[in-house]
C-alpha cells in the first residue's frame, strides 16, 4: 500500500526525491482509456424510462424482504446491528469478493490443439493425459463466496488523499479503495465487476448538490445501498518553505473552492482560483510540478501523502462542513424496518403546471413521511416543452427530473402506498434505493476516519 509511501513521506516531507519515488507506490487511477471500460456500457439507454421499472425493482426488493423475513411482522427478522458499522447493515449478496472467472485456458488455442495431437501420435492416444480443457463456468464462478483475505473493492473518484477515499473507508472500513479519474468511471467499474461498490458524493452542506452524480444515477442502473456523511476539514497546502505571500494561485475541486471562498478572502490571499478534478489531485499536481506559487485546498492526509506543508488548517467557511456520499452496488439491499431507512426516488411528469409536484409532495405529507432532499435536474430526453398560444406566442417551459429522498423504508406500507399514489400522476418513476440512514453521532470536532488501507499489489 501506500503505507510505505506514507512512511517515506512522513519521515522526510521536504525531500523531493523520496517524495517522487514514494508517489509511484500509490494506486493508479482507473481511467476511461484503461481499456477495460466498454463505451457501450456507458452509452446506456435512458434506464427506467418505463413506469414498470420501479415496480419491478420494488417487487424484487419486497420478495427478497419477505424471504429474509425483513418485512414487518416477520418472525425471522434479523436483530438490529448496533455496531455503527454501516457496511454491516448491508446484507451479503455474494458479490463482495473478487469475481473469479477462470483464466482463458491455453488449450483452447491452436497450441493446445497441437499438443493434444502430438501426444496422441506418440502412441498413448487412449491414455494420454487430459490437457487443460476449458472448465465450464459454475454457479460458484458467478457469485463466489468471499475468498480468504479478499476485500471489498470500492471505487471512488479522485486520487489517494481525496475525501471520497476517506468516505469509502468510513462506509467499508476494510475495503480496497480503487481510485477512478471520473465519476462515470466509478459507475462503470462496478457495472463491469472491476469494483464491488462505488462511494460517490451527492451533496455538501455548504456547496450544495453534486449534480453530475444525480445525472449519472439516472443514466446507470446501480442501486443506492447506503449513505455516509463525512465532516470535511480543509487545509491550505503548499510545498515546504513556501509562504502565503508567495501564492498567486489556489487549486482544488470546485466544491472545495466554494466551501472555502470566504476564508480565502479573510486570509488576505490575492490568488486566482483554479479547478481541479479532486482536492488530493491538486496537491499531487503541485508536488509533481514543484509549483512554489500555488497552494492546494485538500486534506491533511493529502499533505502527508504528497509531501506538502499545511499553511492553514480548518479553512472551510463553516466548521460543520459535511459532505454526503452514497454507496452504490449492482444489487439493491433488502429494505428493513428495524432501523431508520431512507429511500431515494426520481420521477418526471408530462402534465402542465405545478400541481403534479404539489400532489407528489402531498402523498408523502398525508402519510407523515418527511422529505430530506428535493433536487430538480433537466429532463435530458425532453428538455423543453413548447406551449403555443395563437394570441401570445410560444412559451418554452423547461422540463425536469425530480429527485426526492424521503425518510421511510420501502418495507413500510406507508412508503409503498405513497409510491402507488405518485405513480398515478407521474410519467416516470424509479426507486434508486432504500437504505439505512447514516446515524453516526457527529460533532464538528470529530476527527476524519482513518484512511482505508491501500490495495495489496
Ligand atoms: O476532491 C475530493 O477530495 C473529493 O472527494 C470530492 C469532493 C466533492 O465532490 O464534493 C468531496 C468532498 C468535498 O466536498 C470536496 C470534494
Amino acid at each position: 500500500m501506500s503505507t510505505m509511501a506514507v512512511a517515506l513521506l512522513s519521515t522526510n516531507p521536504s525531500a523531493t526525491p523520496n517524495r517522487r519515488s514514494a508517489l509511484l507506490l500509490l494506486p493508479r487511477r482507473l481511467t476511461p482509456a484503461a481499456g477495460f471500460i466498454h463505451r457501450a456500457a456507458a452509452s446506456a439507454s435512458f434506464p427506467g424510462a418505463r413506469r414498470a421499472d420501479w415496480q419491478a425493482s420494488f417487487s424484487i426488493l419486497s420478495s427478497q424482504a419477505a424471504a429474509a423475513g425483513a418485512l414487518p411482522g416477520s418472525s425471522s427478522e434479523k436483530s438490529t446491528n448496533d455496531s455503527g458499522d454501516l457496511s454491516a447493515a448491508e446484507p451479503e449478496h455474494g458479490d463482495s469478493a473478487k469475481r473469479s472467472v477462470p483464466e482463458p485456458p491455453v488449450n483452447g488455442t491452436m497450441a493446445g490443439v497441437k499438443s493434444l495431437v502430438s501426444s496422441a501420435a506418440a502412441g498413448g492416444a487412449d491414455l494420454a493425459p487430459i490437457p487443460n480443457l476449458p472448465r465450464p463456468l459454475s454457479i460458484g464462478d458467478l457469485s463466489p463466496a468471499p475468498m480468504h483475505g479478499s476485500r471489498l473493492r470500492v471505487a471512488y473518484q479522485g486520487v489517494p488523499g481525496a475525501y471520497s477515499e476517506a468516505a469509502a473507508g468510513k462506509a467499508y472500513p476494510n475495503c480496497e479503495p480503487i481510485p477512478c479519474d471520473q465519476f462515470e468511471v466509478a459507475f462503470q467499474a462496478v457495472e463491469l465487476w472491476i469494483a464491488d461498490r462505488a462511494v460517490l458524493p451527492v451533496e455538501n452542506s455548504l456547496g450544495g448538490s453534486i449534480h453530475r452524480n444525480y445525472d449519472l444515477l439516472l443514466r446507470h442502473r446501480l442501486h443506492i445501498v447506503g449513505e455516509v456523511q463525512l465532516p470535511v476539514h480543509h487545509c491550505l497546502l503548499a510545498l515546504p518553505g513556501v509562504r502565503k505571500e508567495y501564492l498567486t494561485r489556489v487549486m482544488s475541486h470546485p466544491q472545495a473552492l466554494a466551501q472555502c471562498e470566504l476564508t480565502l478572502t479573510r486570509l488576505g490571499l490575492n490568488v486566482t482560483r483554479e479547478s481541479f478534478d479532486d482536492t488530493a489531485g491538486a496537491a499531487e499536481y503541485i508536488a509533481n510540478n514543484g509549483l512554489r506559487d500555488t497552494a492546494a485546498i485538500a486534506s491533511a492526509r493529502a499533505a502527508e501523502l504528497y509531501g506538502l506543508q499545511v499553511l492553514a488548517d480548518g479553512i472551510q467557511d463553516d466548521s460543520g462542513n459535511v459532505t454526503r456520499f452514497v454507496m452504490l452496488a449492482r444489487e439493491p439491499i433488502i429494505p428493513r424496518t428495524d432501523r431508520p431507512f431512507k429511500t431515494s426516488i426520481v420521477f418526471a411528469h408530462d402534465r402542465e403546471g405545478t400541481s403534479v409536484l404539489f400532489k407528489v409532495l402531498s402523498a408523502f405529507a398525508f402519510r407523515d413521511i418527511s422529505l430530506t432532499k428535493i433536487e430538480s435536474r433537466p429532463h435530458r430526453h425532453r428538455p423543453i416543452r413548447l406551449v403555443d398560444d395563437a394570441n401570445v406566442g410560444t412559451a418554452k417551459h423547461f422540463e425536469y427530473m425530480f429527485h426526492v429522498d424521503f425518510q421511510a423504508s420501502m418495507a413500510e406500507t406507508r412508503a409503498q402506498n405513497a409510491l402507488a399514489e405518485i405513480q398515478e400522476f407521474t410519467s416516470f418513476l424509479r426507486v434508486l434505493g432504500s437504505y439505512p440512514m447514516d446515524m453516526t453521532p457527529w460533532s464538528t470536532s470529530t476527527p476524519p476516519p482513518p484512511p482505508p488501507s491501500a490495495p495489496s499489489s
